[in-house]
């Protein structure tokens, strides 16, 4: 039976096609009947779909014949395909025996695509080298071909040019499928281990695992304990999804399934944690498992103060449902009451907030994020500061650090310059450049990771005319010249206004700031003078000018339906203000402390 079965995932940059490949091998092996296939059925949120991204796909497992005439098992295992995520890609591929590294034949290889590949590589894994979309007429299925010998040493000859969407190719790729990729190999009478890859909540059985049995078997009933907190759960339902969930007796060493046991929280339930028997467990846990932490953090409040309840409600059912989710609440003197929030990373940040908007129906303000400095004090002591107003005083001030990432940036080497001068500007050091075809090139920089998040992929983008893809990962903390950058209005500073910034920079950003917020805060009954402050010093200064007139003066005569109409506009207007003290400020305003850059 184990010989039968095939664990493997896709690889691919986004919109290389990845779930219509995925949509056809369901097709292709009956899983879906063609009533049953909605488009992109494995694309779960509704978010996802509509940003055109898929975070993940959902396993599932397919029966195939094959040429041989014998049925398989293949379990399709999907990796999130986006760098915020890469832990969990790590865990999924760690799942798999096997890989389709699926590559457009327009576009070739990106850097996301080679950092995940590099790690199916570390694993093991048999990968399967796939072109796709050869029938574009910009296709260039040879010149691709040659990159993905030359550069991942994949031999051309066996890379297999498809069209997922004209359904060309794909029997080709489920025989490489049973042909290359091993079988597992877990003994199903030795301790049972199952990797925990994925998991969701569900609102009537609880957390949901999505696992894979390595070794041993479970089955319904089972005591089952989470090896990294020692938690105990009864198994209250275990099944497949092929590719709706299907209950079974039990799942048996290389198998892939879900497992239902009333747990109340996905937190229980850790990517990467190692599930065993607790009446038989097994002596070591699978190797790789990691706590993950948040590495950019903002601030959310309601802009309504009175939202605040629901607010924290909201999270709390968000948190189910998302274990890497961080959140306390905080105060700010300008915002009043709302919560410091913590995410992997910028997509996951724009997520949660749309999530929280959308799904809760709440208008949020949300501050520019920031990272985690850690700053060594003149008395000896360390604090880790993720929050702007919370920074201590220059004079207690002996060493601030920041974290820095590797960058790697893929580019055609028209842009090399390009691509140099943007990452000097961003405060980055060179480590090196490789070619990878006459055509294009590997850039490797050293950056700081609050700079990656303002708007250096917007920079890329346009300084590379969008040929550009770009990965990263964090590299640790080094010492950096940072001071606090403050925003005060009328001569109070406003605390969710304060923004970290190099020192070398703060006059610079200072001054984009002010004319930035000049021109979103709209007129008042008053001036409004805007200051950006280093310490005490005022740096740059703007002002927005009183309004002259009412807007109702213009509605001379009796006309009462304009006027109604005006004022709905005004209140409209104010829906989306944020009252600070007597001045009223757009909600934008507070995260456009990040991209002043990217309005120059
Ligand atoms: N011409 C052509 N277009 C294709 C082919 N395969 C996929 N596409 C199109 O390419 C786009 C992206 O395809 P998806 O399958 O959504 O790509 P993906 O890799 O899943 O993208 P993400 O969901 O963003 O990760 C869609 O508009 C598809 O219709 C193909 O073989 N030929």
């Amino acid at each position: 039976m184990q010989n039968r079965i095939r664990n493997f995932s896709i690889i691919a940059h986004i919109d290389h096609g990845k779930s219509t490949l995925a949509d056809r091998l369901l097709q292709e092996t009956g899983a879906l009947a063609e009533r049953e296939m909605r488009e992109q059925f494995l694309d779960k949120m509704d978010l996802e779909r509509e940003k055109g991204i898929t975070i993940k796909l959902q396993p599932v497992r397919l029966e195939y014949i094959a040429r041989d005439g014998e049925t398989y098992i293949l379990n399709l295992i999907d990796t999130p395909g986006h760098v915020d995520f890469s832990y969990e890609v790590s865990r999924s591929l760690a799942a798999c025996e096997g890989a389709l590294l699926v590559v457009d034949a327009s576009q070739g290889i990106e850097a996301q695509t080679l950092a995940n590949v590099y790690m199916a590589m570390d694993l093991n894994l048999e990968i399967i080298g796939v072109i796709n979309k050869i029938d574009l007429p910009g296709a260039e299925p040879e010149i691709v071909k040659q990159e993905m010998e030359n550069v991942l040493g994949i031999d051309r000859d066996e890379i297999i040019p498809i069209s997922a969407k004209l359904g060309i190719g794909v029997e080709d790729v489920l025989e490489a499928i049973v042909a290359r990729i091993p079988p597992p190999r877990g003994d199903e009478n030795a301790e049972l281990k199952a990797l925990i890859f994925d998991s969701y909540f569900d609102a009537y059985k609880g957390a949901i695992s999505y696992i894979r049995v390595d070794s041993g078997k479970l089955k319904k009933g089972d005591i089952i304990r989470m090896m990294s907190t020692g938690k105990e759960f009864e198994l209250t339902e275990i099944g497949v999804l092929n590719p709706f969930m299907n209950q079974v007796e039990s799942l048996k060493a290389g198998e892939v399934g879900y497992l239902a046991a009333a747990m109340k929280n996905v937190a229980d339930t850790k990517v990467g944690d190692t599930i065993t028997n607790a009446g038989r467990p097994a002596p070591r846990a699978l190797e790789g498992y990691k706590e993950v932490k948040p590495v950019v953090f903002c601030g959310l409040y309601p802009l309504e103060n009175s939202e605040f309840e629901k607010l924290r409600d909201a999270l709390e059912k968000l948190k189910l449902n998302d274990a890497s989710l961080l959140y306390e609440p905080e105060s700010s003197d300008a915002l009043g009451f709302g919560f410091r929030c913590g995410f992997l990373g910028l997509l996951h940040m724009e997520i949660v907030r749309e999530r929280l908007e959308r799904e809760y129906d709440l208008t949020l303000l949300a501050t520019a994020p920031s990272v985690i400095y850690r700053i060594l004090l003149t008395d000896g002591s360390e604090v880790f500061v993720q929050n702007p107003s919370h920074w201590p005083d220059a004079q207690r001030i002996e060493m601030v650090m920041e974290p820095f990432v590797k960058a790697s940036i893929m580019v055609p080497n028209d842009y090399i310059g390009a691509v140099m001068e943007l990452c000097q500007e961003k405060r980055g050091s060179f480590v090196n450049m490789e070619y990878l075809t006459p055509q294009r090139v590997m850039i490797s920089y050293n950056l700081p990771l609050a700079e990656i998040l303002f708007d250096f992929f917007d920079g890329l983008k346009s300084r590379t005319k969008g040929y550009a893809s770009l990965d990263y990962e964090i590299k640790g903390y080094e010492a950096s010249d940072l001071i606090k950058l403050d925003i005060l209005l009328n001569g109070e500073p406003v605390d969710a206004l304060s923004s970290i910034v190099h020192k070398e920079k703060s006059y610079q950003r200072g001054r984009a700031l002010v004319e930035k917020l000049r021109k979103i805060i709209p007129r008042q009954m008053y001036e409004v003078a805007i200051q950006a402050s280093i310490g005490n010093r005022v740096i740059a200064r703007e002002s927005v000018k009183a309004m002259r007139k009412d807007v109702l003066a213009k509605c001379y005569g009796g006309d009462i339906t304009r006027k109604k109409k005006l004022l709905e506009k005004q209140k409209e207007g104010k829906k989306r203000m944020k009252q600070i003290g007597r001045i009223e400020i757009p909600r934008d305003a507070f995260m456009s402390v990040m991209d002043i850059e990217s309005d120059k």
